[in-house]
């Protein structure tokens, strides 16, 4: 199955979730990540801003949001930038209806990077919403860090269509599996 098709296949799925069902996965994934030690150990983590049914990891940035500085995609163009945030309050309504951050860009290394997608492979692969806005800022990362995928079970597929440009994460966490690149 093509990438296009995939993608509205899943997409499609998740759409069903209920408020309460989201909710109640979003959370067991959550207490994941707050258990790993790289989160623990990380200052600055990327985060994202929920839209149509993603997982939501709000409340933990809300429960750790004094301790550590998350940062949040702003897009431009084809490109996108992490800022800073440090409230709920201090988002507007950006590109594509997705709510942005307004405070300052961050310019220094992120640690983790917790990332959103639409469908996600057992072989660490993702695919989003078809900008290729995570593709192309991970190619440019130049230091070390740790990409974890953030995934309900129902997006994950065996057979994804990955193209050469897509690139691998570190892991992906759903409220079913942790996938882990064991090498
Ligand atoms: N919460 C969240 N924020 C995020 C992302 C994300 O996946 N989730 N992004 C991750 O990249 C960036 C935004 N990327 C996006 C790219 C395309 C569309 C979109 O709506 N595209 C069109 C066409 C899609 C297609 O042709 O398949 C559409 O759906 O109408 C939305 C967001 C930055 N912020
Ligand atoms: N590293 C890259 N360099 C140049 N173009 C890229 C790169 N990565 C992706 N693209 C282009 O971006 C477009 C979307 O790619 P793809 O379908 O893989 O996005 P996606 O993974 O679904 O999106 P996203 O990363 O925003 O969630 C494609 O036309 C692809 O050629």
């Amino acid at each position: 199955m093509d990438k296009k098709k995939l993608r509205k296949q899943i997409i499609e799925k998740r759409v069903l979730l209920s408020d309460q069902e989201v909710s109640i996965k979003s959370k067991i994934i959550s207490k994941k990540i707050e258990n790993l030690t790289i989160f623990k150990d990380s200052e600055n983590i990327a985060m994202y801003y929920p839209f149509k049914k993603e997982v939501n990891l709000l409340p933990l940035f809300n429960k750790y949001k004094l301790q550590k500085n998350f940062l949040f995609p702003k897009t431009l163009g084809k490109t996108m930038k992490f800022h800073k945030a440090s409230s709920l309050d201090h988002f507007v309504k950006g590109n594509f209806g997705i709510m942005e951050p307004t405070e300052d860009r961050f310019e220094n290394e992120i640690d983790m990077f917790l990332i959103p997608g639409v469908a996600f492979s057992p072989y660490l692969y993702r695919i989003g919403y078809g900008g290729g806005f995570y593709d192309r800022f991970i190619e440019n990362i130049n230091y070390k860090t740790i990409l974890c995928g953030i995934s309900f079970d129902l997006q994950v597929v065996d057979n994804l269509p990955i193209e050469k440009h897509d690139q691998r994460l570190d892991m992906i966490i759903t409220n079913k599996e942790v996938y882990i690149n064991e090498s």
